[in-house]
């Protein structure tokens, strides 16, 4: 039996997406793994499930896995791209996503940007998290990182080029993290404007990572380094990323659609 899906991307940070709103899906991690496999299977960066939602207010119940099968929080890019299926879907200009990390209210610009409020940042140590009460602006690693959670857990290099990205997975399993931890490299152009590297946690380094936008910005405000609004310019494509004075992380750019298919989810081992 063949299963629908969508591909979309966020600035070439790509996702493929079943609809279980109608029926669970046999989608265990394995078949997960198997199926964003670059060469054996459909080939994603993240793989993302729609629920119906069970919180008030709420359009879809929201989740996102990493292609070796771990489920992720939070995941800025295919939310925008779900808001931007929402859209198209019921013509709800303003759907608002339930995830694990909250409800993230959305919206979508007459020009086809997508804003997706992704919720207050969280700065205590327990909350990102790590193994020790640190201070979570300046981590005791070689080139003092700043932490921070947006519903998944980041932590933010501030560089001047970006030879550490081949450390990203060393770092990503470092015992300060006992969830992991996405590996941002940030380079501050200017107090609007930085340049940013992402090494994802499950997943390597992608083209670019809504989350990790969010939480460099958080995480350069915090260190004095940039303003609360601030583009963030990633390998594909640039995010406008602003923390608004009620303390939420408002992200702004691109969903785009790729094509629709069709898989038999038998053929892949669960
Ligand atoms: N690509 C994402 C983040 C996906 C989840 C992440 N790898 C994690 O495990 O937390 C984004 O755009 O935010």
């Amino acid at each position: 039996m063949l299963t629908s899906f969508y591909k979309m991307h966020g600035l070439g940070n790509d996702f493929v997406i079943f609809d279980e709103r109608t029926g669970h899906l046999p989608l265990t991690p394995v078949r997960i793994a198997a199926l964003a496999h670059r060469r054996r299977g459909i080939g994603c960066d993240q793989l993302v499930t729609l629920r119906p939602a069970c919180a008030e207010g709420a359009d879809v119940f929201v989740r996102f896995f990493n292609p070796d099968g771990s489920e992720a929080g939070a995941c800025g890019n295919a939310s925008r791209c779900v808001a931007d299926l929402i859209w198209r879907q019921t013509g709800n200009r303003t759907p608002v996503l339930q995830t694990r990390a909250g409800c993230l209210p959305a919206n979508i610009a007459p020009d086809g940007l997508v804003t997706v409020d992704m919720g207050e940042p969280q700065t205590q140590w327990q909350q990102i998290p790590l193994s020790d009460p640190l201070d979570t602006l300046s981590l005791p690693l070689v080139g003092s990182p700043a932490a921070v959670s947006m519903g998944n857990p980041h932590a933010t290099f501030f560089v001047d080029d970006f030879s550490m990205l081949s450390q990203g997975s060393a770092l990503e399993h470092d015992p300060l993290f006992p969830d992991r931890a996405n590996i941002g490299f940030a380079l501050v152009e200017n107090p609007t404007r930085m340049r940013l590297k992402v090494h994802e946690r499950g997943a390597g380094v992608t083209e670019a990572c809504g989350s990790g936008a969010c939480a460099a910005v958080v995480n350069a405000v915090r260190r004095g380094l940039v303003e609360r609004i601030c583009e963030v310019e990633l390998d594909g494509g640039v995010l406008r990323i602003e923390w608004a004075a009620n303390n939420h992380v408002l992200m702004t750019g691109s969903a785009t659609m790729a094509f629709e298919g069709t898989v038999d989810l038998a053929a892949y081992a669960s």
